[in-house]
């Protein structure tokens, strides 16, 4: 005779059956009850989701309207699911989905911008800035042009202290190719294209990077992210750890930072050409400041709130990078009652957030005064700063030395310069196309024409006295084909 009498035996029997069959009903039920939780949202297809929902261009304007008609309350879109995502093209991280590998690179970036490092790279900011001031004096027509330059003449310092004096140089033209094979991702799967574009992100990794490791050997290098990761990854025996990482890191810079600090500065441009009001007020602000005779620096800036309004303002009125980049979610989350799976890729629209009417009311007006009563920066409203830059653990890990880089080009330009929109030959103020012209990932202004007047002959001396005396050991004259 057995342990268990038949009456248990049977209930052991049933629940060896049952239980299997109540955990997959629950498990169904808790799908389906997940499944109406999903946010609402285009259809879509089984396996390729969204993917023929994806407009090519002007996307944050599609999210902006889905959200509106599925009539959801919250920053949150619209249910959105294409799976692939940062799917990694060379060593852009940026392309790549996050793992060990990427929090390791991110955390070398920031090794080599500190607070140690960042005075360093704040004097080649200035001296560029002061640079584009002298440029846009001798040939004003060319501006656009001219902040294209420097942007990445600023980066080039940057993450490689050279100095960049002509047109033609080098090192710029690597880096415009390797930017331009960025931008034109989808031809580079043409076989010419591709060994072109291959060619030039190799030479971009390598030669620069090879060069400041020549400068430190013979200890000349100037500061820059290249040096201090070597520096930094110097073995006893005189060899780098982490080399391929150090090149890839501070090549990256250029394409990750160049277009959208491009982007800002001429959004700056058509701003003040909208607004000449705030371009006075501004103005006498820095007046007011420099009242010695001399120009702004940035240890000027807690005394210029009205400029780091300007600068929010800029960043909020028209979001150069309107949709950041995907991310993918890797666990399944809840959000504002909302069950979104792993897997789902979710596309931050930044361009909502700065329009959102009950914190920016008329977004649509360029009001400095939202962040600043000219004394002080407000503390109590949403910071642009945490949507122009991105989200989380993938965060611009750049954003500092953008923020500078902007601050002080707004600053330099507004004290040499009056910003004023051109004549046309009917005799007419020409009127800028404020809309920005959308691409994949950084929206420009269309080109537009000005004119710079520079304030004062004074204002024109204090410039290039200001620019000889700010890492004096440049180059100071103008080279020919400098303009
Ligand atoms: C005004 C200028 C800039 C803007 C508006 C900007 C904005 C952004 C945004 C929106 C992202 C995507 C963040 C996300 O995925 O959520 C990003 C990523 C990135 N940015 Fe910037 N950025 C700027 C300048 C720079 C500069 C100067 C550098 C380098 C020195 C830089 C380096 C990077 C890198 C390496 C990434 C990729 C990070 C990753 O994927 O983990 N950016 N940036």
């Amino acid at each position: 005779m057995g342990l268990l009498s038949n009456e248990t035996r049977l209930t052991a029997l049933l629940c060896a059956f049952l239980a299997p069959a109540v955990y997959f009903l629950l498990r169904r039920r808790e799908a389906l009850s997940k499944r109406d939780r999903l946010p609402p949202g285009p259809k879509g297809y089984p396996i390729i989701g969204n993917y023929y929902d994806l407009p090519a261009e002007g996307s944050h304007l599609q999210y902006s309207e889905w959200k509106k008609s599925y009539g959801v309350s919250s920053g949150f879109p619209v249910n959105f699911r294409v799976y692939p995502t940062r799917c990694g093209l060379g060593w852009a991280i940026f392309t790549w989905k996050y793992d060990g590998e990427i929090h390791n690179r991110r955390k070398m970036v920031f090794q080599s911008i500190n607070k140690d490092t960042m005075p360093h790279y704040e004097q080649h900011m200035h001296k560029e800035a002061l640079d584009l001031a002298r440029r846009i004096l001798a040939t004003p027509e060319r501006f656009l042009f001219l902040i294209d330059r420097m942007t990445g003449t600023t980066i080039m310092r940057i993450a490689y202290g050279h100095a960049v004096y002509t047109e033609h140089d080098q090192w710029i033209g690597l880096a415009n190719n390797m930017n331009h094979c960025f931008r034109e991702a989808s031809k580079v799967l043409e076989a010419r294209a591709f060994k072109a574009c291959y060619d030039s992100m190799n030479d971009m990794v390598n030669l620069p990077y090879n060069m400041v490791k020549k400068q430190v050997e013979r200890q000349e290098a100037a500061p820059s992210m290249t040096r201090w990761l070597i520096e930094q990854n110097m073995n006893p025996d005189g060899s780098i750890a982490n080399e391929h990482k150090i090149k890839e890191i501070t090549a990256e810079s250029f394409a990750a930072g160049a277009d959208a600090t491009e982007a800002m500065i001429k959004v700056f441009v058509l701003a003040m050409l909208a607004n000449p009001d705030i371009q006075k007020k501004a103005q006498a602000y820095i007046d007011a400041v420099v009242a010695d005779g001399r120009m702004p620096t940035f240890s000027d800036r807690p005394q210029l709130a009205y400029i780091d309004g300007i600068l929010k303002e800029i960043m909020r009125w028209k979001v150069v990078a309107p949709i950041a980049l995907p991310h993918q979610l890797t666990n399944d989350e809840e959000y504002n009652g909302y069950f979104i799976p792993a897997g789902t890729m979710v596309v931050p629209n930044s361009y909502e957030c700065a329009r959102d009417e009950s914190i920016f009311p008329e977004p649509e007006e360029f009001r400095p005064e939202r962040f600043t009563d000219g004394v002080k920066l407000f503390t109590d409203i949403v910071e642009p700063r945490d949507f122009a830059f991105g989200y989380g653990r993938r965060v611009c890990p750049g954003r500092q030395i953008s923020d500078s880089t902007l601050w002080i080009t707004i600053v330099t330009m507004l004290y040499v310069f009056d910003i004023r929109k051109a004549i046309g030959p009917d005799g007419q103020p020409i009127e800028p196309d404020l809309v920005l012209e959308n691409s994949a990932a950084v929206s420009f202004p269309k080109p537009f024409i000005c004119d710079f007047i520079p304030r004062s002959p004074q204002h024109i001396e204090i410039l290039n006295a200001t620019y000889e005396s700010v890492l004096p050991s440049a180059t100071t004259k103008l080279v020919p084909n400098m303009v």
